[in-house]
Parts: structure tokens; sequence; C-alpha cells
């Protein structure tokens, strides 16, 4: 079963509640989004492997780490998780992007997939699929099947805001991901929206309706 991670940090919950205000425009939304995905990125990355390599500092040498090398690979599901994606990129700037575009059907609630294009080496790529709402969860499980069908090995999902509903469903489909939220919320309405929630984030981020 992949585990569920709640990220409770002070910081990003006080952003949260500001992406959620119904008040909250488009430009702050956007910056908001941006400022919470790199909080995130920053507790993803902590189990990041590093090496030690020599460095001169004006005193002396000093054994020091740095990033082994890893490679990493964003996956924003279209169009929201593009929201999210340049606030990670600022702590990951050498991780390569793919995208996977996605929209969910307003009547059926069912995904429809318009766009895959991913980075080379997939089965060596730890890859991170990124979008702001886990609502049914049909979406993130579309996206994570097109990735593995490529020969996607080792996959993360990071959210904004999940309702229950998305992570038993993702659980069930891909018990080896591991989901990474920073609001777990009460459910779905009838139109398969998440509530409290906020909102369409496609919508709030790009000013559409
Ligand atoms: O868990 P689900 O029930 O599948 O719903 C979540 C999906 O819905 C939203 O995208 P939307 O279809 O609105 O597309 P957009 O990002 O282009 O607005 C959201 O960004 C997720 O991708
Ligand atoms: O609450 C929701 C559910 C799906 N997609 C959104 O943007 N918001
Ligand atoms: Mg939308």
């Amino acid at each position: 079963m992949g585990k569920v991670y709640v990220f409770d940090h002070p910081l990003i919950q006080h952003k949260l509640t500001y992406i959620r205000d119904e008040k909250t425009g488009t430009k702050e939304f956007r910056e908001l989004v941006d400022e919470v995905a790199a909080l995130m990125a920053y507790e993803i990355t902590r189990e990041l492997p590093t090496e030690e390599v020599m460095v001169k500092t004006p005193v002396t040498e000093a054994k020091s780490k740095v990033l082994s090398g890893k490679k990493l690979g964003l996956v924003p599901i279209l169009r929201a998780g593009l929201g999210m994606t340049d606030g990670i990129l600022k702590l990951i700037p050498a991780a390569k992007v793919g995208h996977v575009g996605l929209y969910r059907d307003p009547e059926t609630l069912q995904p429809v997939e318009y766009y895959v294009k991913l980075p080379p080496d997939i089965e060596e790529r730890e890859f991170i699929v990124i979008d702001p709402m886990l609502a049914t969860g049909g979406s993130a499980v579309e996206a994570i099947n097109s990735l593995k069908k490529r020969g996607a090995k080792n996959i993360k999902m990071m959210c904004l805001i999940a309702a229950p509903e998305g992570v038993e469903l993702l659980n069930e489909a891909h018990p080896d991901v591991d989901i990474y939220i920073a609001g777990l919320d009460e459910k779905l309405n009838e139109k398969g929206y998440i509530v409290p929630g906020l909102g369409d984030a496609g919508d709030r981020l790009y000013g559409t309706k």
C-alpha cells in the first residue's frame, strides 16, 4: 500500500488557507500555489541520495555533500499541474519535465487523455506526478497508467488538496505510489468537486471559467 504524507508545516498550512479563500484573485492564487509547491518539494526531496566531494573553502579543504545525480522527472498533469511546476523547479532546476494532458469529462468525471510527452531514460528516472487536485482520483490513476505503460517504475504523486475518495482509488490502482498532500479534505460533492477544496484549480490559476 502506498504511503500518504500530509504536510502539516505551518507555512504550507498558512498559504493553503489563502489558496482556498474565494477572495484570493488570480495573481495571488498563482503566487501562493508556486510557493506551496516549492515548500512541498523541499519536504519531498528530504530522502534524495547525496555523496561526498572535496571542496576548497577560503580557509581549507573539506569534505562536503552534493546530490548524487539521481535522474528526476516532474510530470505536471495539464493544465492545473503547470501551476506547481516552476515552484518545484526553483529547488530542483536540473529535473526534466514531462507533460500529460488530461481533462475530466464534466458529465462522466472520467479522464480524457490528449497529450503525453516524457523525458528520456524513463526506466531509471524517478518521477513526481503533479496536480493540485486529487478528486475522484481518475486523472492521477490515468496519468500514472500512461507513465507505467511507457516504462516508468519509480513514481510519487504530489497534490495540494485530496479527497479521501481519490486517495483510496489511487492507492488501490497504484499501491507502489506514495502520495504527498498539503490538505486532506472531507469529501467530494455531487459534481465531483472537493469539499471544502478550493474550487476549480485550472480556472483559478488561469482566470478561465
Ligand atoms: O481526480 P479527478 O476527479 O480526476 O479530478 C482532478 C482533475 O480535475 C482537474 O483538472 P481538469 O479536468 O479541470 O482540467 P484542467 O486542469 O485543464 O482545468 C484537476 O486539475 C485534476 O487533473
Ligand atoms: O475540486 C476540484 C475537483 C477537480 N478539479 C478541480 O479543479 N477542483
Ligand atoms: Mg479544471
